[in-house]
């Protein structure tokens, strides 16, 4: 019994005893402690050390990740003490202020409470600040990702404003209690306008995003243990939100009004007025974060930081691993160097992963 839990854990602690430059007699202690506490208690707990590197791991394994270069800086926060909704609440508070930090964003994780069976926390929230969707006769208002999260808020007791850019509350679970609501405070919560450099009456079209992506809907996996609740963050690239959140028909759509405004023929492909509407969408993206000081990569540099990533990681004797389809870029694919080459797509662990949603 458990020995999936021991193979897991024995090979985690050699690779990441090895990374880390440990002795061989430290090594097989630290299997010894764990295999005796497995077959006790069939679980065991990681050390800060071993929390802090297998959430950095789990960063530079991330096939989909385009932003690894950085994986080694991760600011991980120890949050396996608490075990209230509200610490939690006040945790996830504290991980928004750190990680904003007034715009120079801090890719930062912070890791709840994970124990055999009991005391896990679940976060129902697919990112920590997002915008509300409602579903009405008119249409979508809102943010058409997040409707039925909107609609499980409304249902636990959320009042719903309607808008095009509500941030949604946090819904915080401990084991199969009721989950919590809790509102975040406005102040916490940074957010950019989106303006042209060149286009006046772009600002008139009354966009904004906000500036720190924080993923709560994914689960840590480190040495057998599976961390159910670790949101972790980064800063954006700014074709997730010019060419996909604010571009795509199934989100906020738009490209037409954008394409008429720069008084391009929308009624015709062959102008290729949706590619040019997509261009200046970004670029006001790109301009209005940089002009705000809030962090953000464009992708012809995200690309390039890519490359280091990769020759490092040779250098290191590292195989590098990646899901090809997901590291392309959606604006002009073809002019980075990841387009131009394969990627093998094998999972390694530490890593990310889907888990199913809790509503
Ligand atoms: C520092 C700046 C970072 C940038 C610019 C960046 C960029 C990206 C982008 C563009 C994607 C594709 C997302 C999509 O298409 O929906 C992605 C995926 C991903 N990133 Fe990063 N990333 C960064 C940091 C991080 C950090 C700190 C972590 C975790 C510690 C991380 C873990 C992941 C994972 C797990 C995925 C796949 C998500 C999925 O499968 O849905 N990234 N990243
Ligand atoms: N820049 C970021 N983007 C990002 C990273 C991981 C996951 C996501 C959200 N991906 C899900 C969406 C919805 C389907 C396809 N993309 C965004 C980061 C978010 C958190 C750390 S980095």
């Amino acid at each position: 019994m458990f020995d999936v839990l021991l193979k897991e854990a024995e090979d985690f602690i050699r690779s990441c005893y090895g990374e880390l430059n440990k002795t061989e007699q430290e090594i097989e202690t630290r299997i010894e402690e764990i295999t005796k506490k497995v077959q006790s208690e069939g679980f065991y707990e990681h050390t800060a050390e071993e929390l802090e590197y297998g959430a950095k791991v789990a960063w530079r394994n991330s096939n989909r990740c385009i932003g690894r270069l950085f994986w080694d800086s991760l600011n991980v926060i120890d949050k396996r003490y608490v075990n209230k909704e509200e610490e939690i609440a006040e945790a996830l508070f504290e991980h928004i202020e750190t990680a904003t930090n007034y715009g120079r964003i801090r890719p930062t994780i912070t890791i709840f409470p994970q124990k055999k069976d009991y005391h896990s926390v679940r976060i129902w929230n697919h990112q920590i600040i997002r915008y509300a969707g409602y579903e009405t006769e008119q249409g979508v208002i809102g943010d058409s990702d997040s409707v039925s999260f909107t609609e499980t808020c409304i249902k636990l007791g959320w009042e719903p404003k309607y808008g095009k850019f509500d941030v949604l509350p946090l819904v915080i679970q401990i084991n199969d209690h009721q989950p919590r609501l809790f509102e975040i405070p406005a102040n916490l919560v940074l957010e950019v306008p989106i303006r042209h450099p060149q286009y006046e009456w772009f600002s008139d079209l009354q966009l904004k995003w906000y500036a720190v992506p924080i993923i709560s809907s994914m689960s840590l996996e480190i040495g057998g243990i599976t961390y159910t609740a670790a949101p972790f963050n980064g800063w954006y690239m700014g074709t997730e939100i010019g060419a996909r959140n604010l571009a795509d028909e199934s989100r906020y759509n738009m490209l037409p009004q954008i394409g008429s405004l720069m008084g391009l023929d929308i009624s015709t492909n062959i102008s290729l007025w949706k590619d040019r509407a997509l261009l200046e969408l970004n670029a006001a993206v790109l301009h209005s974060y940089k002009e705000d000081g809030v962090s953000i990569v464009d992708h012809h540099t995200a690309a390039q930081q890519f490359k280091k990533f990769e020759e490092i990681e040779i250098d290191k004797g590292r195989q590098v691993t990646g899901n090809w389809a997901w590291l392309i870029p959606p604006l002009a694919p073809a002019t980075t160097h990841i387009y131009h080459k394969p990627y093998k797509n094998e999972i390694k662990k530490p890593n990310y992963f889907y888990q199913p949603n809790p509503y």
